[in-house]
């Protein structure tokens, strides 16, 4: 059963998934030396790196040693690096640069100006960093954290409802045609999503109240609301604002 964590608005959201944020990847260094994050773009998800960025400035935290922390995407646009579009870009300016996190722990996916002209090529040189990282055979290193955003018809990462990506098996996909611009992006895929130790959706605003009612509801297709499919393997956790959470059941009693 995922758990469901309503704050009062999108500000104190993005605090409260900070504070957490920092204390989990805490934790994971406390057990393993090192932890993982995978990131998500988005209003709410750059808005919860922001805050990171505030809470790690903060001397009686716990603390995250930034420089053990490997950073992952869910998706980012095959745009040039320099653009504005670009999830890792936002992630950079809001958290990664003012923390100092060391250039080889930044696993950014390509931009379209790199090594790469194709998506599907990026896609396949993503996954193949991926397996470097896990190593041992696997195609997937440990994930201690997967962050994710959801779109108002319900897209997670850059899997789109009813699109090829939402029946992919592999870890890591290009989309193409994509409807919310820019069309072109790498996601991972549901297989690589649902591998990460805890996932979070971090959901705000009224308008996406009716996805979010519908993924935590039984039944709800994945292919055509992959929020639907979405599940950590040791969490899922759901972290919404009153507006996203305003079309939920009330709770019985
Ligand atoms: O296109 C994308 O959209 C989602 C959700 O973004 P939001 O601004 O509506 O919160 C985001 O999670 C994803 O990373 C991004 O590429």
């Amino acid at each position: 059963m995922p758990d469901v964590v309503v704050e009062v608005d999108a500000a104190h959201l993005a605090r409260s998934v900070a504070e957490a944020l920092v204390a989990r990847l805490a934790a994971a260094q406390a057990v393993h030396g090192t932890a993982s994050v995978v990131l998500t773009g988005g209003g709410i998800g750059t808005a919860v790196l922001e805050e990171v960025a505030d809470v790690a400035a903060e001397p009686v935290r716990e603390t995250v040693d930034w420089a053990a922390v490997d950073v992952w995407w869910g998706d980012d646009r095959f745009v040039p690096a320099a653009d504005d579009e670009r999830n890792e870009k936002a992630a950079r300016r809001a958290l990664l640069d003012v923390v100092g996190v060391p250039a080889a722990r930044v696993h950014a996916m390509p931009a379209s100006d790199g090594e790469f002209a194709e998506p599907e090529d990026a896609a396949a040189w993503y996954a193949d960093e991926l397996a470097a990282a896990a190593g041992d055979g696997r195609a997937l290193p440990r994930f201690d954290v997967l962050l994710l955003g959801m779109g108002p018809e319900g897209h997670v990462a850059s899997i789109f409802p009813g699109t090829p990506a939402a029946r992919d098996e592999r870890p890591v996909v290009a989309v193409r045609d994509c409807p919310k611009p820019p069309p072109t992006r790498v996601s991972l895929g549901f297989s690589a999503i649902n591998a990460a130790e805890e996932v979070w959706l971090l959901v705000s605003g009224e308008a996406k109240a009716p996805a979010v009612a519908a993924a935590l509801a039984e039944g709800t297709d994945p292919v055509q609301l992959p929020a639907a499919g979405v599940r950590g393997v040791r969490a899922t956790r759901w972290l919404l604002d009153r507006a996203a959470a305003g079309k939920l059941p009330a709770p019985p009693g």
